[in-house]
């Protein structure tokens, strides 16, 4: 099953991996054919009737396909108004192909008898349709449900959301339905024979982090927890880089507000660094259980935290991390020293955790040379955990124990100290903003090892962790294909 919103991440990474939605459009206009080639008799009428999206654009190349049977394709609204250049292509291939191929602009004109067809497709909408049918679509779709002619809906009957199954009008009423890539859930509760048509996207459009991913951050408003994210980010102690690194990615990675709490010294010295952080400091030189009561109360308004960062593994420091995480329930990010004290923890917080592969083994999780065995090992322990886990290595593994995420952007010259911290900021950030743990996880470790790259074309191995939150902004771009 994958969702709308997935299933348009998938389709950028494969345009990314080099294989565009043009080719995908001829997949599904083909896979299209086929279905009703199953369903048709020899000279059989076919309409196709085609919305001035995507969808309508797979039918388009149906109409290609489909010349043993006398077809004809009509295109709702005027081809110039055709929304996507790869549908216009069709459109104009069919026209200059001098298939049989109209235009209509207002339902009036639409009389089904004038067809009179054995079989129609309905490419009208796919997956970008919202709310009610508007016309000329909606007159169309109720005219298609009450004539007696088999329907052949183009990946979801026009009308319906691919996602929940409901319509917020009329709907086509399909007898089948051919949708790509991978069920979708809202077609399970329709009545209809859905047939899953593999459109040519490699798995490794699923499985690695691309510029798609991208999409998870300010696409929906409605899904975002606050407008672009507090964070809150507790480290220091033996360290002091550390946090002021954590926090400077927050920022560069679109947090609006990112607070520091860390020991008075450390405070003092990270204030020197400017005027973006917000830094408060706790007494002592390190983190312990008595500082826990004011940092709940701090963490409380954010949408995260980001644990660890410098902070030390001082027996108090970490029975300070384990209090706090046992009083804690929202979103925490917990890297370096302060891992070890997640397996014992009882928890109602959603962590995400970043350890490399030696902080994976002293929490308890097992590792493997081979990036697959390791995202197998990776997935299980997280499932055990009930926290997402993005292991760091060559290739970064993220995984909550139900999906997993391979990042493979970065470079040797990362092993540098503090390109850690800055991951943990970076997570922290995108946590406060996208819904899933496992989408933020994923993205950030993605536009990390993006930065470390860019930094890399400057100072080769001598980069510095100090040269990649600047370079954050960039990372989280899509450059186009
Ligand atoms: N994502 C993918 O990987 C692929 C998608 N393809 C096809 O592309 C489709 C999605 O295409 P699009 O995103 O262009 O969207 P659609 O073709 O579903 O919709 C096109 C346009 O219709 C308009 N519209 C929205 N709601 C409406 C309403 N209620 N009444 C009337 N008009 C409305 C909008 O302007 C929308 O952009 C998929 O369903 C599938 O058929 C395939 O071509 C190949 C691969
Ligand atoms: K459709």
């Amino acid at each position: 099953m994958i969702s709308s919103e997935r299933m348009a991440m998938v389709d950028r990474n494969a345009a990314a991996l080099g294989v565009s939605t043009e080719q995908l459009m001829e997949s599904s206009g083909n896979a299209v054919a086929r279905a009703v080639g199953e369903r048709a008799a020899p000279d059989d009428r076919v309409l196709l009737v085609c919305g001035r999206g995507n969808n309508g654009g797979d039918a388009m190349v149906t109409a290609r396909f489909l010349d043993e049977f006398e077809t004809e394709a009509l295109l709702l609204g005027r081809p110039e108004t055709i929304r996507t250049d790869i549908a216009r292509e069709n459109w104009d291939a069919l026209v200059e192909s001098d298939l049989p191929a109209r235009t209509i602009t207002d339902s009036r004109e639409f009389d089904l008898d004038e067809y009179g067809p054995d079989l129609v497709v309905d490419a009208m909408l796919g997956t970008g349709v919202t709310g009610a049918l508007r016309e000329p679509e909606a007159t169309v779709a109720r005219r298609l449900n009450a004539a007696d002619v088999p329907i052949v809906s183009v990946d979801v009957p026009s009308g319906v959301d691919a996602d929940t199954g409901e319509a917020a009008g009329t709907a086509v009423d399909a007898d089948a339905v051919v949708t790509f890539h991978d069920d979708k859930p809202g077609l399970a509760s329709l009545d209809c024979d859905v047939t899953v048509a593999d459109i040519g996207i490699p798995d490794a459009a699923e499985t690695f982090v691309g510029p798609g991913d991208l999409l998870a951050l300010g696409r929906d408003a409605d899904s975002h927890k606050g407008d672009n994210g507090e964070v809150l980010v507790v480290g220091g102690g033996p360290y002091t880089g550390a946090p002021a690194l954590a926090a400077r990615a927050a920022l560069r990675a679109g947090a609006d507000l990112v607070r520091v709490a860390c020991p008075v010294p450390v405070a003092r010295e990270i204030q020197g660094y400017g005027p973006d952080l917000i830094v408060r400091g706790f007494d002592g030189d390190r983190l312990a259980p008595r500082h826990v009561a004011d940092l709940l109360d701090r963490a409380a308004d954010q949408d995260t935290a980001v644990f660890g960062p410098g902070l030390g593994s001082d027996d108090a420091t970490l029975e300070a991390v384990a209090e706090f995480l046992a009083g804690y329930d929202g979103r925490a990010v917990v890297d370096a020293d302060a891992l070890q004290v997640v397996p014992e923890v009882d928890t109602e917080a959603e962590l995400i955790c970043t350890p490399h592969q030696g902080e994976l083994r002293t929490m308890g999780g097992e590792t493997a040379r081979d990036w697959r065995e390791r995202a197998d090992l990776v997935r299980e322990f997280a499932g055990e955990l009930g926290h997402t886990l993005l292991v760091k290595g060559r290739h970064d593994v993220i995984s909550d124990g139900a999906e997993t995420r391979v990042g493979r952007t970065g470079n040797p010259g990362m092993t540098v100290g503090g390109t850690g911290d800055v991951l943990a900021g970076v997570t922290g950030a995108l946590a406060a903003q996208v819904d899933s743990s496992l989408q933020a996880a994923a993205l950030a470790a993605w536009a990390n090892g993006r930065a470390g790259d860019a930094a890399a074309d400057e100072f080769g191995d001598g980069l510095a962790a100090s040269d990649l939150p600047d370079r954050i902004p960039q990372a989280l771009r899509d450059e186009g294909e």
